[in-house]
């Protein structure tokens, strides 16, 4: 059976005294883009420095396609891409120079090189940029050489640690397609305390607070994490606020203004209670036009999870 891409087990972190990240467990065996999530702080680099190598951890293990990154880093390494948050890119080089250099770095053999530099120059739309310094590229530019150098050796694993910190949003939607690109071929992991962005790019999160993970699932899962406890229903010729609050299940009734009112009910299931309204509504000639759940905002999941 093939080895999970990756696997986390009781990943634990101190920098001098105080713990960093304390028992992370987590495994990626399907390909795709995961979201590591967490506020400023949280351990998000702290894990990600450690999976890829360039931090041993005080405790636990971290295993690449079943290889342990401690003990066989170089091994381990050849599967990796490793976008550190503050890419090492030296300026002073040109895009072409310092991506022939990145190949010597990642172990690919001398006769692929060049080719390896054209192909990845092409895939991160940096080709036409082959001689110019990395200085003289603006952030998003110097961030695709950043990914390029990543990518170039075709790792099947791609950590990315705030790849769009400190981007305009143009270069931040650039740099999403960019990632979305790559991971057709691998399987990507990426870090960032935007939540906007694991909805834009991400299939899975992971989201760390103080140095522990609090939810692990599918974006879908995050989405659902609260339940919901409300819809909202649009009646052209609405009744009394007193006939909605009186209808079995109903807890309370906000007016929206317009034709829209907000209805929070009582337990977990809000289905019987539209069915319900819905069932009235054409008895009594309400005139419905639309009917929806509430789902909790990404934000209120947020907070919810950063408190726990
Ligand atoms: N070299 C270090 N020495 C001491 N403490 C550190 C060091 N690096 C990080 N820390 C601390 O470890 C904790 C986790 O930091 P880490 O950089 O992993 O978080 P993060 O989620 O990546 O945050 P950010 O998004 O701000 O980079 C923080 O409390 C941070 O202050």
């Amino acid at each position: 059976m093939e080895k999970p891409i990756l696997q986390v087990i009781n990943l634990s972190h101190r920098y001098s005294v105080q713990w960093a990240i304390q028992g992370i467990n987590f495994e990626i065996s399907k390909h795709g883009i995961y979201g590591l999530l967490g506020s400023n702080g949280a351990g998000k680099s702290t894990t990600m420095n450690i999976i890829c190598g360039v931090l041993k951890q005080t405790q636990g293990d971290v295993l690449i396609k079943g290889i342990d990154v401690r003990e066989n880093p170089v091994s381990a390494k050849r599967c990796i891409g490793f976008l550190p948050q503050k890419p090492p890119l030296h300026m002073d080089l040109s895009v072409q120079e310092y991506l022939m250099h990145a190949t010597r770095m990642r172990h690919v053999p001398p006769t692929e090189r060049k080719n390896a530099v054209r192909e990845v120059m092409e895939r991160c739309g940096i080709a036409h940029f082959e001689k110019r310094l990395i200085r003289n590229l603006s952030g998003g530019y110097q961030q695709r050489v950043g990914i390029a150098q990543a990518i170039v050796h075709k790792p099947e694993f791609v950590v990315l640690d705030e790849p769009t910190n400190g981007l305009d949003p143009n270069q931040i939607l650039e740099i999403r397609r960019l990632i979305q690109e790559i991971s057709k071929d691998c399987t990507v992991i990426l870090s960032t305390h935007i939540l906007s962005e694991v909805q834009a790019v991400c299939d899975y999160v992971y989201m760390v607070e103080q140095g522990t993970m609090v939810f692990s699932g599918t974006l879908e899962q995050f989405d659902n994490y609260i339940i919901p406890d409300s819809f909202v229903v649009s009646l052209a010729s609405p009744p009394l606020t007193e006939d909605l609050r009186a209808i079995q299940g109903v807890n309370d009734v906000e007016e929206l203004g317009g034709m829209n009112y907000r209805i929070h009910f009582a337990g977990n299931d809000g289905n019987p209670v539209m069915e319900h309204m819905v069932n009235i509504s054409r008895q009594r000639g309400w005139n419905m036009k639309e009917i929806r759940l509430e789902k909790s905002s990404l934000d209120a999941i947020f907070a919810e999870l950063s408190k726990k």
